[in-house]
């Protein structure tokens, strides 16, 4: 068992290729988005993206030790349209996030551009018998990425995160006993977004991701940015503040990112 976490110990996410050569793969994530050379693909808009959330869905929040976790049943929580030729079923949500002071934080780039942070909705390619089926197929999971810009206050956000003391360490977890849709942390404008075919972001980093990367970033409070590093994890000095918890973007290889919008 590695000492400290995955970005601290060793070299970080540059290393990851000894351990997981697939990480120097034909379909790694994340990556730069240019958007001269993004292409509107008319048949996004066609058969637009359906995403659907319940109130009911989100059970409980662990630290995994690289982020905090919210995890779902899935109930009522399903993903179709759009790129995707099935429908998939929301398992959990995430984020990555960076460090005081500074401008990195997500793991998408947008023409270089790095956000404060960047939150995921994972979702499983209910063809598959279950999660754990999907999660290696090349169609077994579709993430929706939404980036966080500074700006006015996300009272729904801020709800999980007032959670985040009562998981100070790697494997707390805490039930979510008050209603909450994921819903809640789509940007005003979901329609427009990217889309390409990736993988995990962390190891074991699987080529099974269709991405979705929303382009509106929602606006949280530079508070709340903050709040999210307090959350612990441990590193080879101990436990301390969680950050940088990020995989800096790799080569997009001989892949077209397209746009569901002109
Ligand atoms: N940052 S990301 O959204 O790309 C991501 C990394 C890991 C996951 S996973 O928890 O679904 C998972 C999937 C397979 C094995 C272990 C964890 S999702
Ligand atoms: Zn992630």
């Amino acid at each position: 068992k590695k000492r400290g976490n995955i970005y601290l110990s060793g070299a970080g996410p540059s290393a990851w290729h000894e351990e997981y050569p697939v990480a120097k793969g034909k379909r790694q994530s994340p990556v730069d988005i240019n958007t001269n050379k993004t292409k509107f693909d008319p048949k996004l808009a066609a058969d637009p993206l359906t995403i659907r959330f319940s109130d009911s869905c989100c059970q409980s929040i662990v630290n995994t030790g690289i982020s905090f976790q919210v995890t779902s049943n899935g109930a009522g929580c399903e993903l179709s349209g759009g790129p995707l030729d099935s429908t998939y079923q929301f398992a959990q949500f995430h984020a990555h996030w960076g460090a005081y002071l500074k401008t990195t934080g997500s793991e998408h780039t947008v023409d270089g551009v790095s956000y404060p942070a960047e939150l995921h909705l994972v979702h499983w390619n209910t063809k598959y018998d279950d999660f754990k089926d999907a999660v290696d197929k090349p169609d077994g999971l579709a993430v929706i990425a939404v980036f966080f810009k500074r700006g006015k206050e996300h009272p729904g956000f801020g709800k999980i995160q007032d959670l985040f003391s009562k998981i100070p360490a790697k494997g707390a977890k805490v039930n979510i006993d008050f209603e909450f849709n994921p819903g809640l942390l789509m940007p005003p404008d979901s329609e427009n977004y990217w889309t390409y075919l990736g993988s995990l972001t962390t190891p074991p980093l699987y080529e099974s991701v269709t991405w979705i990367v929303m382009k509106e970033p929602l606006e949280v409070s530079v508070e709340q940015i903050a709040i999210l590093r307090t959350l612990l994890w441990e590193t080879p000095n101990g436990v301390s503040q969680m950050y940088n918890n990020f995989r800096p973007p790799v080569p997009l290889r001989d892949r077209v990112i397209r746009a569901s919008f002109g």
